[in-house]
């Protein structure tokens, strides 16, 4: 009875801009501040909300209705990785819903999403119209903001402005990436090194389920010096401004693309840092491209893809660098969404071709990233057997 006559505390979500949105909380009694963007994706709020690329943001969801299938148990599949969600907590700052359904129904939940909000003490609010919110970050584009928690309408004043934290101007990757390597499916036939910006677990699943060993690497670790020991190397995924996490990623990355002669594949943080290593300029997209419905042009068939997205930074492509080419546009805004080399084994996409949740329409990518490394392997085991012979 008490509970039931409890008032909710409420809970605003104010920009830097100074418009405010008050709704009631629903998950922790907390506050925070971050970057306020939206996602246009429709499903998929645990896989979206353990992202290590959203660290540091609000999320701002255009789905009114969020919750309605509740959030699944830590399940891990035979590689040891998380099966429904994509690194082992909660990795935005807050959430921002129209509608919460509180009430959840689904075979694999086990809590409910205000619960597990709590239990990860991210704050998160109901009740105010996203339509509205949005509407004001696409035209003012992504925006620094205040999620306050807080009992009474008295507790708020819309004037203050506080600190307001600007994700982008820390290294976030150094917060997300492992401190130390990590091994999945020892026993593939081809050896895949992946530097660690923030890595989705279903991006790894991609790889070890086509066969391959995954050596997953701190962001910084110099695998130019352990060359020989992978067939295949792979740039992940990860958080905020791809110029905060360093120039050391880069260099290394510059060495592999001279010396290392074997696949390279980066996906979005990947595609900006294997960009910025062939000398392409990153600039801050105005509200990002963040969703499940984002097509992309594959630049030499004409073929559109629907895929899925998360990013707020883009690869400036007018001028590509010598040896490169555009791989894919994105069809509505026309920003890049992938390049490769002329003739190296080398090439990178903006979008989750792993698309966790989202349209698989391009996981074909994986397919040839992994047939690409065998390929190679074979050669060179050939061309040793030829000299020995
Ligand atoms: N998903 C990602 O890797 C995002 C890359 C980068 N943090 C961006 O926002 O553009």
């Amino acid at each position: 009875m008490h509970l039931l006559n409890q008032k909710p505390n409420l809970a605003t979500l104010k920009l830097k801009s100074g418009q405010a949105y008050t709704g009631v909380s629903f998950g922790a009694d907390t506050s925070v501040t971050g970057e306020a963007v939206f996602t246009t994706s429709l499903v998929g709020y645990p896989e979206s909300m353990t992202d290590p690329s959203y660290t540091g943001q609000i999320l701002v969801f255009t789905q009114p209705l969020i919750g309605n299938y509740g959030v699944p148990g830590p399940v891990k599949d035979k590689f040891g990785l998380f099966k429904y969600f994509e690194s082992d907590k909660i990795q935005v700052s807050g959430i921002i819903v129209t509608d919460y359904a509180a009430q959840y129904s689904h075979w694999t939940a086990v809590e409910s999403l205000g619960n597990w909000c709590k239990r990860f003490n991210v704050p998160a609010i109901t009740g105010v119209d996203t339509r509205a919110i949005v509407k004001v970050l696409r035209e003012q584009g992504s925006t620094l903001a205040h999620l306050t928690v807080h009992a009474t309408e008295e507790q708020i004043n819309p004037k203050e402005n506080g600190f307001l934290w600007d994700p982008n101007t820390e290294n976030l990757v150094a917060r997300v990436s492992t401190p130390t390597p990590l091994h999945y499916n020892p026993d593939g036939d081809i050896k895949i090194a992946v530097v660690d910006c923030g890595v989705k677990q279903n991006i790894i699943r991609c790889l070890t389920k086509r066969g391959a060993s995954v050596t997953v690497l701190p962001f910084d670790y110099d695998f130019n010096k352990d060359q020989e020991l992978y067939d295949g190397l792979f740039v992940s995924n990860g958080p905020g401004n791809p110029e905060t996490c360093g120039m050391t990623v880069v260099k290394h990355l510059q060495e592999a693309i001279e010396t290392f002669g074997k696949p390279i594949f980066g996906i979005c943080m990947g595609n900006l840092l294997l960009g910025m290593a062939i000398g392409m300029k990153v600039y801050k997209l105005p509200f990002g491209n963040r969703g499940h419905n984002q097509p992309a042009l594959h630049v030499q068939t004409g073929q559109c893809s629907i895929t899925s997205q998360n990013h707020g930074y883009a690869l400036n492509d007018k001028v590509m660098p010598v040896g490169w080419n555009k791989l894919f546009i994105n069809a509505n805004d026309g920003s890049n969404e992938g390049i490769c080399h002329e003739s190296l084994p080398i090439f990178s996409v903006q979008f989750h071709p792993e698309a966790k949740g989202g349209p698989q329409d391009t996981e074909y990518l994986f397919e040839e990233f992994i047939t690409l490394v065998r390929a190679e392997k074979l050669k060179r085991m050939t061309e040793d057997d030829s000299v020995v012979a």
